[in-house]
């Protein structure tokens, strides 16, 4: 499988602080959604601005769909990235949701008729085309990510960067972002790295890396790694409630399968196994 992102011996410190990442090396394969998850300050936000190249690397080296990442290119890998970060408010430029999908299309040089195509598949992509005159600031939060990603759709990225985009929603509105997350991943061939502290979240991934103190401490499947409530617990990451209620069945005498299973994989197993339903 092609890897979309490769990152070797990075190495990254803040000015006046102490080296976070030294010798960094990450790969993630195309169309996979990995999420990145560490206990606060690990590194997880600095290292999504290195890919995007907010932040700019001491040493070692990125590259974005085999493009190497530097000042000279640094358009063109731009242009495969779309980010969206935690808090809605801040990512608004537009004084309307139309003109805000529209403002990120300005200066690429496409013709006003295609612009408002793109602008209307990108707001209907996400369910916001009928709030296309609204001002931002008249939007719920979750309606405001879908705006950010809207806006994200319309420059056709490769790769979305989700950094705690979930983390200020209520549930409902964390549901529906990730299941818009799941649809347009699949509709445009994207790779998807989120960054989060939801641990539901993080299970929903094809892979899970989880960084403490900008070091990689485990990149594994959620099967693997949600089964393991004490590594969890040492890095202070929430066990799922499936995982808790598994090692209550266990305590019980109750022969579960040794791998993590969602709330549906689990009930299901549980009226099979248990109730022969
Ligand atoms: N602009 C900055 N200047 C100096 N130090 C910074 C800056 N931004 C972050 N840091 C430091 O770098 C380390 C990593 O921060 P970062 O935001 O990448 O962590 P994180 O894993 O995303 O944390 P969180 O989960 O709290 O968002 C922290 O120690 C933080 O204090």
């Amino acid at each position: 499988m092609e890897n979309i992102i490769e990152i070797n011996n990075l190495s990254f410190k803040y000015p006046e602080q102490d080296s976070l990442f030294s010798s960094l090396d990450l790969s993630i394969a195309a169309n996979q959604w990995i999420a990145i998850v560490g206990q606060n300050g690990s590194g997880k936000s600095t290292l999504a601005r290195l890919i995007d190249r907010l932040l700019v690397p001491d040493s070692g080296d990125i590259h974005v769909a085999g493009v190497a990442l530097n000042d000279e290119n640094l358009l063109t890998v731009r242009g495969k990235i779309g980010m969206v970060f935690q808090n809605p408010d801040d990512q608004f430029v537009g004084a309307t949701v139309e003109d805000d999908v529209a403002f990120g299309l300005e200066n690429r040089q496409i013709d006003r008729e295609d612009m408002k195509t793109i602008v209307e598949n990108s707001l209907r992509a996400v369910g916001m085309w009928d709030y296309r005159d609204r001002i931002p600031a008249s939007l719920s939060g979750g309606q405001k990510q879908r705006v950010a990603i809207a806006g994200i759709l319309a420059i056709k990225p490769q790769i979305l960067i989700l950094d705690e985009s979930t983390s200020m929603l209520d549930p409902q509105g964390r549901r529906e972002i990730i299941q818009l997350v799941k649809e347009i991943k699949s509709r445009e061939n994207l790779t998807i790295i989120s960054i989060t502290h939801d641990i539901e979240e993080a299970a929903l991934a094809d892979r899970i890396v989880l960084i403490n103190k900008g070091i990689v401490v485990t990149d594994e499947s959620p099967e693997q790694l949600l089964n393991r409530t004490d590594f969890l617990n040492n890095f202070e990451l929430e066990t799922p409630f499936t995982t808790q209620l598994v090692t209550e069945l266990r305590h019980l005498g109750i022969n579960v399968p040794n791998k993590y299973m969602n709330d549906e994989e689990l009930i299901s197993w549980i009226k099979k196994s248990l109730f022969q339903m």
